[in-house]
């Protein structure tokens, strides 16, 4: 009784943010209430035959006509080819009706909806079936039966702070096996020797989980090692986990995994005796910048006292209800929590908390089911003009050049040509594709959403950087040297002006930028604008709406690409005028002296170091040179000591 109390305020709770229009974006309905009737309300109300608002009614399933099973058939179909590949039903619920169903009358709809799911050559599942006042009511998952050369991708990025458990968590996820408390199971995931020593992760690393048309875990380790090709074979679906490192040294790579890698949702590591401590508001902010939902797993809960854990989780709900977050935490106690905080997760508000442990294998049930039930969020469709992120290169020998990354739209196959770029000139260099894999298995082709490398044709590593695009030449790409960003300054010691220079993150490009101009004066903490940035060293390919993060040290901002300046790139445009202005933009680009980088000091300066006379260095908090006003300032202070000094003596 007091689990369906619990349940109920749940989702009670989670309704109010599932309202249309409010925090969901369009095609997420599939994954909210999915009642007969809710599920295809849309459709009913658009249909022209009026009959349709039968398909609507918590008894649809029960015994449909054939024409009603039919269009209950196409819109189940249209609905899993949406979410590609899966969709969550819920059975006795409809528009305006009190939920439940007679037990009859379930068994009958359960019916129709396995023999509905056969004829798309789907399973059905049933995830939970609850008692209510009117009968009964169930999710079903329909999953597509598994394909040995395809399965469905979500990306799942791991961050926290240092120690927080995140490698010992995926050891144990991915490979089945517990930790010993002392480093045991990240052991069969570090990727370098000093990693091995230091037990500190540094690089970003990719671990799968493959989960089965009925969401059993299909990883089993061999001597302790993967074969990722047979988890890919077997699985209906695969997560990818982007392994993250958490100690501040490593920030950069882990703000480029952030962007880089794409992922669909944000898991985020805390340890429970710890606390909410370093890194960890540090990578939620970068979550939240990026609009990437979040989950919590607070790890170590076998080691740590009631008091500390519960403190633990106070800290982190006031922090997630805080008016920076704005999140409605749900701490996950049951497989009812899991299933609700799942089927509505997508909509960025909802944050569930797991507590679990590595070492006893607590909850880690509930964590599974959670991550099998992630669908991704990334839409697709097969005629848009294909895109792809590179954010590695290898040269693989007997292979060739091979590039990684994630395909953003369209479809890619093999021997298809696409445009690699843009190169320093801008210019984007025809290739063919010679051959694609996907988690080391060899495919035909990639879709949108989905991570790949591909083997290329004539071309050399040297000539492929991380942050290039290959794209459709119906795309007809681009490159931009300049941009213009709305941003917002999460953090800077000082002021921010014009001339200043700092790391740019946005997708898999990681470059320096200098900013031109900008609407306000100066930027201090916390201020708004809109800023015209420039790259340093090469054009990229931009596009609007696209998240930024700006960052250099301990200054942090985030913000949105409102409008990129395409170039026009020397292949295109070699006429003399175009020679000239270009001669004349690289001089100004050379001539612009950086806001924030160390300035050399002048002669008269030089000559003052060498013992005529000493002065302070005119650097700033953080090294900053306080530039015009800094002279001025050190001006006025030289006059004063040469107007005090006869006072004194
Ligand atoms: N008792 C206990 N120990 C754990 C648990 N999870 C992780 N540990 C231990 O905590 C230590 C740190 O775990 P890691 O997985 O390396 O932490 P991390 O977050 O990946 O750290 P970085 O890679 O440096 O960011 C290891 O010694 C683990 O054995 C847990 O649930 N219970």
């Amino acid at each position: 009784m007091a689990g369906a109390m619990a349940t109920l305020t749940l989702s009670e709770e989670l309704h109010h943010v599932t309202q249309p229009g409010d925090i969901l974006s369009p095609g997420d309905e599939s994954k909210v209430s999915l009642g007969g009737g809710n599920l295809f309300a849309a459709e009913a109300e658009n249909g022209d035959d009026i009959d349709m608002a039968n398909l609507t009614s918590k008894t649809i399933l029960v015994s449909p006509t054939e024409e009603e099973y039919d269009e209950l058939l196409d819109m189940l179909k249209e609905r899993i080819c949406e979410s590609q590949g899966e969709t969550i039903y819920e059975v006795g619920t409809g528009e305006g009706e009190q939920p439940g169903l007679s037990e009859e009358d379930y068994s009958a709809s359960v019916a129709t909806l396995c023999s509905m799911a056969q004829t798309l050559d789907c399973e059905c599942v049933e995830l939970r079936k609850r008692s209510v006042e009117g009968g009964y009511v169930a999710e079903h998952l329909i999953r597509k039966k598994a394909d040995d050369s395809d399965f469905m991708e979500v990306r799942v990025a791991v961050v926290g702070n240092v120690d927080a458990g995140k490698s010992t968590l995926l050891g144990v996820l991915t490979h089945g096996v517990l930790d010993n408390g002392r480093g045991f199971a990240r052991q069969k995931l570090f990727r370098h020797k000093h990693e091995m020593e230091s037990g500190r992760t540094s690089s970003v690393g990719n671990d799968i989980l493959g989960f089965d048309t009925t969401g059993n875990v299909v990883n089993k380790a061999d001597h302790g090692n993967l074969d990722w090709t047979r988890i890919c074979e077997e699985a209906a679906k695969v997560i990818t986990f982007i392994d993250l490192a958490g100690h501040e040294r490593y920030l950069k790579t882990t703000v480029f995994g952030m962007t880089g890698h794409a992922p669909d949702f944000t898991m985020l590591m805390v340890g429970a005796n710890a606390g909410v401590i370093g890194m960890c508001k540090e990578h939620l902010g970068l979550a939240l910048a990026l609009s990437v939902p979040v989950f919590v797993v607070v790890t170590k809960i076998d080691m740590c006292p009631e008091n500390v854990l519960s403190d633990t989780l106070k800290m982190l709900q006031r922090l997630l209800k805080s008016p920076g977050c704005r999140k409605i935490p749900v701490l996950v106690q049951n497989r009812d929590d899991v299933i609700c905080t799942a089927t509505n997760f997508s909509s960025e508000r909802v944050c569930p908390i797991f507590q679990v442990s590595n070492v006893s294998g607590l909850n880690l049930d509930l964590l599974k089911l959670f991550l099998n039930l992630l669908s991704t969020r990334m839409l697709f469709c097969p005629t848009e003009p294909a895109e792809f992120q590179i954010d590695d290169t290898f040269s693989v020998p007997g292979v060739g050049t091979v590039v990684s990354g994630t395909t953003l739209k369209g479809v890619i196959g093999i021997n298809d040509t696409l445009l690699l770029g843009p190169d320093a000139l801008g210019a984007f260099l025809p290739i063919t594709v010679k051959s694609i894999h996907r988690k080391r298995m060899p495919v035909k082709e990639v879709r949108g959403g989905q991570t790949a490398s591909f083997a290329l044709k004539k071309i050399k590593r040297s000539q492929i950087r991380k942050g290039m695009m290959m794209l459709s030449p119906k795309l007809e790409p681009k490159a931009s040297w300049e941009f213009d960003a709305e941003v917002l300054v999460l953090h800077h010691p000082t002021t921010i002006s014009v001339r200043y220079q700092a790391m740019v993150h946005v997708g898999s490009v990681r470059q320096t930028a200098t900013i031109m101009h900008m609407d306000s004066g100066h930027l201090r903490t916390g201020d708004k604008a809109n800023v015209r940035f420039r790259f340093i060293k090469n054009p990229e390919y931009l596009k609007p709406d696209q998240k930024l993060v700006f960052r250099e040290g301990r200054t942090k901002a985030v913000g949105t690409i409102t409008k990129p300046h395409p170039y026009v790139s020397a292949t295109a445009s070699n006429t003399r005028q175009h020679r000239v202005g270009r001669a004349r933009a690289m001089e100004m680009h050379h001539s612009v002296k950086p806001q924030n980088e160390p300035q050399k000091p002048s002669k008269r300066n030089r000559r003052n170091k060498k013992g005529f006379h000493h002065q302070p260095p005119s650097l700033g908090q953080n090294g900053t040179p306080f530039g015009a006003v800094g002279n001025a300032m050190e001006k006025e202070n030289s006059n004063a000591s040469v107007t005090k000094s006869p006072v004194k003596s």
